[in-house]
């Protein structure tokens, strides 16, 4: 299918991993083939458009250099970013497409630009490239400043606008969980066991990416290049979270570095305040955690549940099943009688299910420490709703935040 199309590799990563690095070395490694490169920088002057300018592998007449500036090509400059794929195609001179994202672009919607059809600028650009593999270079030097700085990107100005409030490590995670391969760049800045340990840790977050350890983002180009690697549904449930929860069983690893996770997983809801405390109280050997929640007082609403350093959402994913008319139910029990024999004959899909990954984790604590919030028998038999609830009621919960707010009203 994909035969005659243009292939694209698309480079993520945060600020200052490596990204120009790496596509100035791809250009002096580039096979013989003719290059188009997409450049995409958030400010005025794009100093990597320049770089990439000054090396001396960049020909003017073979190559072609989009500069994107003063925008994000993954939301406001998504639109031109299709128009000039598809002028780029059009030219029919390019063997290969590579595009480097703004270090705050988030790649998921850079990939749904290649994937589905824009209907409003009814342009498709499947019918003149397809994607070839998605790439995020990680500074491993940086990896656990940016990871457990609590910043968001407007705290260190990077953000889009001053409305800007994604954390950067929800933005690291967002990159490391959604690539097909995951360069670990600047290694000559870390001592071999820490890298040893950060490769086992991204491994775990996202078990599919093919991992290659860089130093100044020398990399071979058939890693990057014509790879065939991407796959969008693949792609988008390759994070390791998600991985761990579909397994029928979870295997217990060797836990080299003390890297581990494990799913908690309660048909019984927890009770919103007791789970607030623990929240509060963030064992820090976890580094990722996602999945369903049940809360008492909401009792219809699946909750998903996202943390990633000190990242912690609180979202509402839908309702579950149970929640539904009875011949609804019945409708769909009947279209997934699998799933729907694995349900709880009281509670249905109603349940608490959260991967957690992390490293050094007391397992039988944490579990023991969450059952502790979860409704005993007596509260079972009382009006849930009547129980006080202070979590949030949507997205995004800092709980460094919150302290600092009460901190501020005992003033
Ligand atoms: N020590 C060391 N420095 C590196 C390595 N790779 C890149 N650098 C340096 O890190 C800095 C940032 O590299 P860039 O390639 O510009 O990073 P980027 O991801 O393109 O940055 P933005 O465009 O700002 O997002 C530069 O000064 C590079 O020379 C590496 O492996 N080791």
């Amino acid at each position: 299918m994909n035969d005659n199309t243009i292939p694209v590799t698309v480079l993520s990563g945060y600020l200052g991993a490596g990204k120009t690095t790496v596509l100035n070395h791809l250009l002096h490694n580039q096979q013989g083939m003719r290059i188009a490169l997409i450049v995409n920088d958030m400010s005025e002057i794009n100093v990597d458009a320049n770089l990439i300018k000054r090396n001396d592998s960049f020909s003017r007449t073979e190559e072609q250099l989009v500069e994107m500036t003063n925008g994000c090509i993954c939301c406001t400059l998504r639109e031109d970013l299709i128009q000039e794929v598809r002028n780029l195609a059009l030219k029919g001179r390019f063997d290969y497409i590579l595009i480097e994202s703004s270090g705050i672009s988030e790649p998921i919607p850079v990939a749904q630009t290649f994937t589905y059809v824009d209907e409003e600028l009814d342009i498709n650009l499947g019918t003149f490239c397809h994607l070839d593999c998605m790439v995020t270079v990680v500074d491993a030097h940086r990896f656990w400043h940016d990871f457990s700085s609590g910043e968001s990107l407007v705290d260190r100005k990077q953000g889009i606008d001053e409305t800007d409030a994604r954390e950067v490590v929800d933005l690291l995670i967002d990159q490391i969980e959604f690539c097909d391969v995951l360069l670990l760049n600047k290694c000559d800045l870390v001592a071999a066991e820490d890298l040893a340990q950060l490769e086992k840790i991204l491994q775990k977050l996202q078990p599919e990416a093919q991992i290659i350890r860089t130093t100044h983002g020398r990399v071979d180009a058939r890693e990057l290049l014509n790879t065939n690697r991407f796959d969008f549904e693949k792609a988008s449930m390759s994070a390791g979270w998600l991985r761990e929860l579909q397994l029928a069983k979870h295997t217990p690893e060797t836990e080299e570095y003390g890297i581990g996770s494990f799913v908690y997983r309660r048909t019984l809801p927890f009770h919103p305040e007791r789970l607030a405390q623990w929240l509060e109280n963030w064992p820090a050997e976890i580094v990722r955690a996602k999945g369903m929640m049940w809360l008492a007082t909401r009792n219809d609403q699946a909750i998903l549940f996202s943390q990633a350093g000190s990242s912690i959402q609180i979202g509402i994913s839908g309702y579950w099943v149970a929640s539904f008319p009875e011949e609804e139910q019945a409708a769909i029990f009947s279209e997934e009688p699998e799933w729907a024999a694995t349900l709880d004959p009281v509670w249905g899909d109603r349940i608490n299910e959260v991967v957690f990954i992390g490293i050094d984790m007391d397992q039988s604590t944490l579990a023991k420490t969450l059952d502790d919030c979860l409704l005993t028998p007596e509260e079972m038999a009382l009006d849930w709703a009547s129980f006080p609830d202070p979590l949030p009621v949507v997205e995004d919960w800092d709980f460094d935040e919150d302290e600092e707010d009460e901190e501020d009203m005992a003033q």
